[in-house]
């Protein structure tokens, strides 16, 4: 499967915003709880993924693109990072976990702190991506040769495989999915979070 984007120069803009500020907890419940069970389904399918990272890619689009098996991303003008700590909120376990299995320890830690977003050519040099082409369709290509590479490769093994990679992090979420969801109604319902978000909202205004 190849996860891209049909926008022009956003792959995925992240989690809508909106849904945070001032919340209906009942509504950011649902919310919350659907972001849950749709990274866990992606990032444990039974067959391979690519992300084609065709724009844009910040906070929850890095965390989809992530998620996938394999990133190939357009540059060099487009970016993608947790940029979480930009908008004086912080990305939860899972979403840090899951850069560290890409990145690694101390490269994540210090793009997590910093909430750097990174260009196409740096996130290639620290391994956020895996490949960088100039346009869409050379991306898309390249996807689908990667995903090529498993018509030689025993399904069950390729499963096994990817389950064993990623249960620490998959089985943290199951078994804390419904005390991760209480932290963020409470999280997001904090006077403190909401100024932050109140003003990264107004900074992205034109
Ligand atoms: C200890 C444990 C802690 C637990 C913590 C608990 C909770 C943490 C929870 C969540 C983690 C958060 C994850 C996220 O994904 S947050 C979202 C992060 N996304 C961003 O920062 C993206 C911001 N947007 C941009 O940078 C740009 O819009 C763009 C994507 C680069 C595209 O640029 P472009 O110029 O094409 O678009 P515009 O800027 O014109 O935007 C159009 C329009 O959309 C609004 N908008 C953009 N992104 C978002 C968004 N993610 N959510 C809501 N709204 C968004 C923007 O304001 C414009 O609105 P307008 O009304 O002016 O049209």
């Amino acid at each position: 499967m190849i996860l891209t984007s049909g926008l022009q120069k956003v792959f995925c803009a992240g989690l809508d915003i909106t849904e945070f500020y001032n919340p209906n907890p009942d509504r950011l419940s649902k919310f919350w709880t659907t972001l849950q069970d749709t990274w866990l389904s992606l990032y444990t399918t039974s067959f391979p993924t690519v992300s084609v990272i065709n724009g844009h890619s910040p906070a929850g689009g890095c965390l989809f693109a992530m998620s996938c098996d394999y990133r190939v991303m357009v540059g060099p003008n487009y970016t993608i990072g947790l940029n979480e700590t930009k908008l004086g909120i912080v990305a939860p376990k899972w979403f840090q976990d899951t850069m560290v299995a890409v990145i690694g320890q101390r490269k994540a830690e210090v793009s997590l702190t910093t909430g750097k977003m990174y260009t196409t050519d740096e996130a290639l040099q620290i391994g956020l991506i895996d490949e960088s082409l100039p346009d869409a369709n050379s991306a898309l290509k390249k996807g689908t040769q990667f995903l090529n590479n498993f018509q030689k490769i025993s399904p069950w093994a390729y499963k096994m495989t990817k389950d064993i990679s990623r249960q620490p992090t998959v089985q943290w979420l199951i078994d804390n999915k419904q005390k991760d969801l209480d932290f963020v109604i409470k999280y997001m319902q904090s006077p403190t979070v909401q100024k932050n978000l109140e003003l990264y909202l107004q900074s992205l205004k034109k």
